[in-house]
């Protein structure tokens, strides 16, 4: 699916597919060194299909043969995680605008019987906000609750000129929050699932992303 503000990797056939495909399977997804790097290589993706509807500037370079021009970013991104499981996908997207500042958030779900999901949001470090270009990276778009919770955060810190969200699993329930409590953000998915279950995972999924990233939490 791509309308201008809802961009799908995988509804092209292309190497995302395999990268989200080792994610889910649990065959594969135990193998934790592959997991993250998985993350991190649609984070490269991501950010790449991202790169192309940045502003560029025409700018002169000197090869050791003679004088040319290119096209070089206009200004560097701000990439935006939130701890823990969003850390591989934001390593791939730094490895690409390997110059952009970075704010970090931690935050996570307290996933209690019989109550609504909170998010618990303790830490919040961020560079300057105001009229920059921000990518906010988080690998599991469910409720949507922790990426409209981190942003609104972050507003404190000023107001992006332009906001893109990027996650590579989301379900249908979080993109429509997302777009209802962020309407400015284009939105870039690895796969768009098919429901979020009772206890708010997106299904089919791949289960908990921090865990299989980091470990269990305790
Ligand atoms: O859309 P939501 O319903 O808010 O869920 C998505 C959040 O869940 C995961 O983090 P989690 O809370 O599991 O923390 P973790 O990264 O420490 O495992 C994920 O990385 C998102 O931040
Ligand atoms: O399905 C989900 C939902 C939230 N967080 C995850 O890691 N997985
Ligand atoms: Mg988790």
């Amino acid at each position: 699916m791509q309308n201008g503000k809802l961009h799908i990797l995988t509804d092209t056939p292309s190497l995302a597919n395999h990268f989200v495909a080792e994610l889910r399977d649990v065959t594969i997804q135990h193998d934790s060194l592959r997991f993250r790097r998985n993350l991190e290589r649609l984070g490269e993706l991501l950010a790449y299909e991202i790169s192309k509807t940045l502003p560029y500037t025409t700018a002169g370079i000197t090869t050791p043969l003679a004088q040319t021009q290119t096209q070089l970013l206009t200004a560097q991104p701000v990439l935006a995680t939130i701890l823990r499981a969003g850390l591989p996908l934001y390593n791939g997207m730094l490895n690409y605008f390997d110059k952009a500042y970075s704010t970090f958030v931690g935050a996570y779900r307290v996933e209690e019987e019989n109550t609504e999901l909170q998010i618990n949001m303790e830490y919040l470090a961020s560079t300057d906000l105001h009229d920059k270009i921000l990518i906010l990276a988080d690998p599991m778009l469910a409720t949507g609750k922790s990426l409209v919770k981190a942003y609104k955060g972050m507003l404190r810190h000023g107001k992006p000129v332009q906001v893109h969200v990027a996650a590579v699993i989301a379900s249908p329930e979080g993109v429509k929050y997302l777009q209802q409590e962020i309407p400015e953000a284009t939105i870039w998915l690895g796969a768009l699932d098919d429901h979020l279950n009772e206890k708010s995972y997106i299904v089919p999924g791949l289960g908990d992303a921090g865990d299989l990233a980091f470990g269990p939490k305790i």
